[in-house]
């Protein structure tokens, strides 16, 4: 096994092929994803839990992100990709032909391996989304900055320079500012993509502690590289290979105790 700081595991097994029903934020059915015939997810099927961290982990170009676009339906804006299977949210299918995709990414948020704020204020990036709900009242933008900036553990760094340019900030500040951006809307889901690869150690582990206090308000799915951050951050850990979700427990499990060959193999360093 690596040397996992098994301390910081989260060691509350549960059950996750039978979720009861309040306690799942997201079941994914038999998802079958091909990039024209280049078939990238095979038959993923899984339960992620309401309120708790996912980390999907696994070797490059195993599928862990084409799965993450495809709770918020970022693979629609890809040619030639198919997708058949269903990913209940809420109860209701995101696949489903009625259903408002621009409405189910509010309810999604995402967030990149490169942080990407807009050209404007950190205030502007904060509340960009509310504007465009049509929402201008002053005193509730200003609230939902501030409750934003702070969901994102970064208000005390910027409260006196909310109206300078956001590129001014560091990456990792501009990492937590693009975090703020997607809380302020309040959704249910985030989702995040390597959201430390870019950056330093120490914003590193201020984004992870952040990401530990965000799922007492949200349902955060995170896509890593680094087994250490899985270890860390996450309460489940789903391991994939090659477009297949080789094995999903819980994170303490699937450190300590892996059940399938692969999952070992790779914890281990032997391949990835
Ligand atoms: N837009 C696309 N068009 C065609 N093929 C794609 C596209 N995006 C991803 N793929 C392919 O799908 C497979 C899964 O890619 P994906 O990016 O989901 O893997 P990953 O596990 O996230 O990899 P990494 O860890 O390197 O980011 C890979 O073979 C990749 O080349």
């Amino acid at each position: 096994m690596i040397s996992i700081d098994t301390q910081a595991i989260n060691t509350d097994a549960r059950d996750l092929s039978n979720l009861a029903p309040a306690e799942t934020a997201l079941e994914i059915r038999n998802l079958d994803l091909k990039y024209g015939d280049k078939q990238a997810l095979f038959d993923v099927s899984m339960l992620i839990p309401k309120n708790q961290v996912t980390a999907f982990i696994g070797p490059s170009g195993c599928g862990k992100s084409t799965l993450l676009r495809c709770i918020n339906r970022m693979n629609d804006l890809v040619d030639h990709c198919h997708i058949t299977g269903e990913i209940l949210l809420q109860g209701q299918n995101i696949y489903d032909k009625s259903v408002d995709v621009a409405a189910l990414r509010r309810n999604v948020g995402m967030v990149f391996q490169r942080p990407n704020p807009f050209p404007k204020s950190i205030y502007e990036n904060v509340v960009y989304g509310l504007r465009l709900q049509g929402i201008n009242d002053r005193r509730k933008l200003d609230e939902a900055c501030e409750r934003s900036l702070r969901g994102a553990a970064i208000w005390d760094e910027v409260k006196d320079r909310l109206h300078d340019n956001a590129f001014g900030l560091s990456g990792g500040q501009q990492q937590r500012l693009v975090i703020a951006r997607a809380i302020a809307i309040e959704p249910e889901v985030l989702l995040l993509d390597e959201p430390t690869s870019a950056l330093d150690p120490i914003s590193t582990l201020t984004i992870e502690e952040l990401i530990s206090e965000l799922k007492a308000k949200y349902t955060v799915v995170i896509v890593t590289h680094n087994m250490q951050q899985a270890a860390r951050v996450s309460d489940q850990t789903a391991f994939m290979y090659m477009g297949e979700l080789v094995e999903y427990a819980d994170t303490n499990t699937i450190f300590t105790t892996p059940k399938e060959r692969r999952t070992e193999d790779y914890i281990t360093g032997r391949y990835g």
